[in-house]
């Protein structure tokens, strides 16, 4: 089995970071491609960057079908552009936002996120709504940090969540926590010892959801709003998108 993991943002050393936990949960005989688009965003922290990031989402669902991807995984957080990736194939296209909070409510009668930036907490609220988890996610939290310090050590970024995750377990009544950036993929067990909760990492969720699903033999439905984009010329820079 192939799985494309790709990281929205143009930072090599978070897909890096985020292939290397994909790689850590994969079953055997599951290879892991992790990439980054060329063009975009380095980090992704608001509305502006994450719909400029979905081109570059696109091209590497486009260029996974012919790489013959078994499946798909959008690892940032707004899982940026997932219903046009779903469109573009039948193969399974899973979002970190939606994998970490679908099994932290098998695991939790109610968690909370723990996110970067304050900008972004909307944008985690609205997943949670859109994807009928309001009952479960009791509050989005932020470390109020740039995405980009995730990838320095001496930010002190790791204590900031931690304080954070604290607090949701201590104030909102949380059984777990759903880390809200692909860019914390690696401190997942970290912040788990530090806490006593169960803390789910999207991005080894997800790829665990589209391993379970491939082999049920399942995938994207091509009947009604997900088949596959209309024909139609797209004119200018963005010729090469044309749904045929
Ligand atoms: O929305 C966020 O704060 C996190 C989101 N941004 C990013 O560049 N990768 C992410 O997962």
């Amino acid at each position: 089995m192939k799985i494309k993991v790709i990281n929205p943002n143009t930072t090599v050393s978070m897909t890096q970071k985020i292939g290397a936990a994909a790689r850590a949960v994969a079953s055997p005989g599951t290879d892991i491609l992790a990439v980054n688009p060329q063009s975009g965003p380095v980090s992704i922290e608001s509305h502006f960057d994450e719909a400029v990031s979905v081109v570059g989402v696109l091209d590497e669902i486009r260029r996974g079908e012919r790489e013959n991807m078994d499946g798909y995984v959008i690892a940032c957080f707004g899982d940026p552009g997932l219903m046009a990736a779903r469109e573009l194939t039948k193969k399974p296209v899973i979002g970190i936002a939606e994998a970490a909070m679908h099994v932290a409510s098998l695991l939790a009668t109610r968690f909370s996120v723990v996110t970067t930036m304050n900008r972004t907490i909307v944008i985690a609220e609205h997943l949670a709504r859109n994807y009928g988890m309001e009952a479960f996610c009791n509050k989005v939290r932020a470390a109020d940090i740039p995405v980009l310090d995730l990838e320095d050590p001496a930010s002190g970024a790791f204590g900031r969540i931690v304080d954070e995750c604290r607090r949701a377990r201590d104030e909102d009544r949380a059984g777990a926590i759903v880390l809200g950036c692909g860019g914390m993929a690696d401190l997942t067990d970290a912040i788990s010892h530090e806490i006593g909760l169960p803390v789910i990492d999207g991005v080894s969720a997800a790829v665990k959801l589209v391993e379970a699903i491939v082999s049920l033999r399942l995938g994207t439905s091509k009947h009604g709003d997900l088949d596959y984009p209309i024909a139609k010329p797209f004119v200018g820079r963005f010729a090469y998108l044309s749904p045929e």
